[in-house]
């Protein structure tokens, strides 16, 4: 046995082996140590491997599930080796002591889930391979528990972006990828490979008709099925034809940005507190994995967006259509998801159930759209996807009983009148039943041993039991019972007529069981034929009830249909932050709105104000707005006209980030590098106070230098907030930029923050108002004055730290000039090589470097 365990393992490589051993899953050795640790399960010893003893550990199959979700949260993955034939085969093929064959039929990792219990209804569960070739790069992500498959082309610098659009549960590549955890691939990664196996996969003499994939996309391709194939084994892992997806159809949104705007998760991972969760009204799971994915990659095509915005604006005007539709949706069961589990055969009778529900579900949501006449285009479009499974409902609905278990081994699934033969042998099992019952009675009645039962266990089947006391009735020779067993205080008999009875009953059973085991599998493949068609449907779905969800909490919160125009401009009035609001609303406190109005001419707002004053706020409302409107979602504003945004980059001074310990002004600085090189003039950037993580002289140095680049060279809408109050003399040299403050109030003392966006430089900087109103001691307080008074006082004697500043060249004059040269340059062209002999070329060398130094 641990020569085929050692070989299984050699096999599993880095994955943890689950090795069947009846009831149960075992690990040995390192494997055993690690999960027990993590599963808090007893570690045990068992035999000896080369004199040691064998460290152990096991898990009960039937709760293994639950077992299996805790290690791949904690990260591990697991090679399931489970018996290929029972004991009795193995006895009959290779003697009495012969051991069980096993293999691994599962490599379970956390992109290539199915089951339920181990997914999050809620996100999509991707595979992500990165492939390359050349300079081109490419991701091909597939979600095998709903069958969505991808593929998109970047560049090296998008990558990064991309994986964080699509947040994978697992990434696989070739080799390491810095900053990127990957797992190693299994093969694969090579466009050949890759082009064969998508051809192979669909059943394709050609890929024409998947836009004709990149080198790259085919090489991450390769490596995305070599892997499925390599976890899945002989199952087929579920996937729909690839969709190629260009990236520049959506927003760029880089992973840091993503963070600071805390889109689908908080900064700390949670999903309370999140964009998405704000915003969220989905009834259907599909639904709200869509809702997730919009979020993350809301459009740049201005016509698909509009198309979106006219279904929710449909669903908005009409309260009474979105409440019809919705009710609709809610009967609506997670179909994808079990439609996965089908293809992969690890589908169950319950499956089927939801199938026959989800699917006659969309078929009623479609008569309640098609009872609308006016309907905007998006749904028109999407309506045949509703329908087109009444051959399969029927017959799941006719086959099934109405809530079907989900383990298959006691039957029961099958509903009554599907099968008369099933009906037959159910019936030829119950008359078996009622025969012992009525035998019982008979029993007791000829022995006068009132207490008698015929029971059954699975060691010894169906038997007579009586108490000991009584045995003696029953052990007479001639009594017609034969003894079988003998336990403290009871002992047990077997009779012919029992006997026959008893056979009747299981063998009646045993093909009852069969029987139903073939409906399972016929009806799991007659879904399984259909399953692209039921993909798209579950897709209708998801996207009406995105559409219903958005339409929803617009109402709710009264927010407005964007207009979305191509100039790069960006109005909104009596904006609000949705997030920051409801908080607000939960402490019965009010949101202040404000407007914004960047436009080409007044592209770049430099906002100051006391700290606490809502700049971040006022920030982040503006970027969510941008995201929300490309989304398809309706926009927290009265009303809002955004030019599309290509690109949105959102950055956080180093102050705000500390509590993530990282070597924060560092980061701060290759971020702002990055905006710096990447951001367009259709590109919408926050930058809320950079420059603050380091010495004043120097923060205010890099500020002054990031807004005139963001102003001159970028040109992209910029809102800018600081504290660095010599940055607003910049106004009057800048012509696109222009003043903006928070503004706030000392009343009686106090500082009274109305959080209002107002033009114009704030006045002051309140920071001891606000120390104050944190709490700082008076004595603190006082000190600090004296200190601000005496440092005032000297910077209105010297001009302050940016005294001198407003003489500086104008960024434009400051460029490397490339005719402009230096003296060392005017030596080298000076020199005429072939007229040196050796020696002055010498001397030469000598006089330059002289010069250099
Ligand atoms: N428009 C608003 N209406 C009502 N309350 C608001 C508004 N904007 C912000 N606030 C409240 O003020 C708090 C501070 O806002 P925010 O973090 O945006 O200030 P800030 O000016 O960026 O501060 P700092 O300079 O210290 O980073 C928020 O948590 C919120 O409770």
């Amino acid at each position: 046995m641990m020569a085929q365990y050692h070989r299984l393992k050699a096999e599993a490589g880095d994955a943890m082996l689950f090795y069947r051993m009846g009831d149960f899953f075992e690990l040995f050795f390192d494997d055993a140590k690690a999960a027990a640790a993590c599963l808090d399960i007893a570690l045990t010893k068992r035999g000896a491997d080369s004199g040691e003893p064998v460290p152990m550990c096991g898990v009960p199959v039937h709760a293994a599930e639950g077992y299996l979700a805790r290690l791949i949260r904690a990260g591990h993955r697991v090679a399931i080796a489970e018996q290929i034939e029972s004991p009795a085969e193995a006895r009959k093929a290779r003697g009495s002591k012969a051991l069980v064959e096993r293999a691994i039929i599962r490599l379970v990792t956390p992109g290539t889930l199915t089951e339920e219990s181990l997914l999050e209804s809620g996100s999509a569960n991707w595979l992500a391979a990165v492939g390359r070739a050349g300079d081109d790069w490419a991701i091909a992500a597939a979600d095998i528990s709903t069958g969505r498959f991808e593929l998109v082309s970047c560049g090296p610098g998008e990558l990064r972006s991309e994986l964080a659009r699509l947040s994978p549960a697992e990434t696989v590549a070739d080799a390491n990828l810095p900053g990127i955890a990957t797992t190693a691939g299994k093969g694969g990664f090579d466009s050949l490979a890759g082009e064969r196996a998508l051809k192979e996969r669909f059943g394709l003499s050609t890929l024409d008709g998947f836009g004709a994939p990149s080198r790259a996309e085919l090489v991450a391709a390769g490596g995305l099925l070599a892997y499925l194939d390599a976890t899945q084994k002989n199952a087929i892992a579920f996937l729909a034809a690839p969709r190629r997806i260009a990236r520049s159809a959506h927003m760029a949104i880089d992973p840091a940005t993503r963070d600071s705007l805390e889109i689908c998760r908080t900064q700390t991972g949670s999903l309370a507190g999140s964009l998405m969760a704000t915003v969220d009204r989905c009834v259907t799971a599909p639904g709200r994995r869509l809702m997730g994915a919009d979020l993350s990659a809301p459009l740049t095509d201005r016509q698909a967006i509009e198309a979106r915005l006219a279904l929710v604006q449909w669903l908005h005007d009409e309260p009474l259509r979105r409440e019809r539709i919705r009710d609709a949706l809610k009967a609506m069961p997670d179909i994808s998801r079990a439609l996965g589990r089908l293809v992969a055969g690890r589908g169950s009778p319950r499956d089927l159930a939801l199938l026959r529900d989800g699917l006659s579900a969309s078929a009623a949501l479609k008569a309640v759209l098609e009872a609308d006449g006016d309907r905007p285009e998006l749904l028109t479009a999407l309506l045949p996807d509703l329908g087109g499974h009444a051959a399969l409902t029927g017959r799941l609905g006719l086959a099934l009983v109405e809530s079907p278990p989900i383990d298959t081994s006691k039957g029961g699934y099958i509903a009554e009148g599907f099968d008369a033969a099933l009906d037959a042998l159910r019936l030829a099992s119950q008359d078996g039943r009622r025969a012992i019952a009525a035998l019982e009675a008979h029993y007791r009645d000829a022995t006068g041993v009132s207490t008698l039962k015929i029971r059954h266990n699975a060691v010894l089947g169906y038997h007579i039991e009586v108490g000991t006391k009584h045995a003696d009735r029953l052990m007479a020779p001639d009594s017609g019972f034969t003894h079988r067993q003998t336990l403290a205080g009871v002992v047990r008999f077997n009779s012919p007529d029992l006997h026959s009875e008893a056979s009747r009953v299981v063998e009646a059973a045993a093909h009852a069981l069969a029987a139903e085991a073939a409906h399972f599998e016929e009806l799991g493949a007659l879904a399984v034929a259909s399953a692209q068609r039921i993909a798209a449907t579950a897709d209708a779905v998801a996207r009406i009830d995105v559409a219903a969800s958005h339409a929803t909490r617009a109402a709710e919160g009264g927010w407005c249909l964007p207009r979305l125009v191509d100039e790069p401009c960006l109005e909104l009035e009596g904006g609000r932050h949705p997030v920051v609001e409801e908080a607000l609303r939960q402490d019965g406190e009010r949101f202040v709105a404000n407007d914004c109005t960047l436009a080409a001419d007044d592209r770049l707002w430099l906002i100051t104000g006391p700290n606490m004053g809502g700049k971040s706020t006022f920030l982040r409302q503006v970027a969510l707005a941008a995201l929300l409107a490309q989304s398809g979602s309706y926009v927290p504003a009265a009303r809002a006209k955004i030019g599309i945004v290509d690109r949105l980059f959102s950055r956080v001074g180093a102050a705000d980030n500390l509590a993530r310990g990282r070597s924060t002004f560092m980061v701060e600085m290759v971020e702002t590098a990055a905006i710096l090189a990447q951001a367009t003039s259709n590109s919408l950037v926050i930058l809320d106070e950079i420059g603050r993580g380091t010495s004043t002289y120097d923060g205010l140095a890099i500020a002054w230098a990031v807004v005139e680049a963001m102003h001159d060279q970028v040109r992209a809408r910029t809102l800018f907030a600081t504290h660095y109050h010599e940055l607003t003399r910049l106004a009057d040299r800048l012509d696109a930029l222009s003043l903006h403050h928070v503004r706030a109030r000392e009343w009686k003392g106090d500082l009274v923050l109305l959080h209002e966006v107002a033009e114009g430089p704030a006045d002051r900087s309140y920071g001891i108002a606000v120390a104050k109103l944190a709490g700082v001691p008076p004595l603190v307080l006082a000190r600090a004055k004296a200190v601000l008074a005496k440092l005032e006082a000297g910077r209105d004697a010297t001009g302050g730290i940016a005294a001198g500043l407003d003489d500086l060249p104008l960024f434009a004059t400051q460029q490397v000039d490339p005719e402009a040269t230096d003296p060392l340059t005017e030596a080298v062209r000076a020199l005429d090589p072939d007229a040196l002999t050796p020696r002055e070329a010498l001397d030469a060398l000598y006089a330059l470097k002289r010069l250099a130094d």
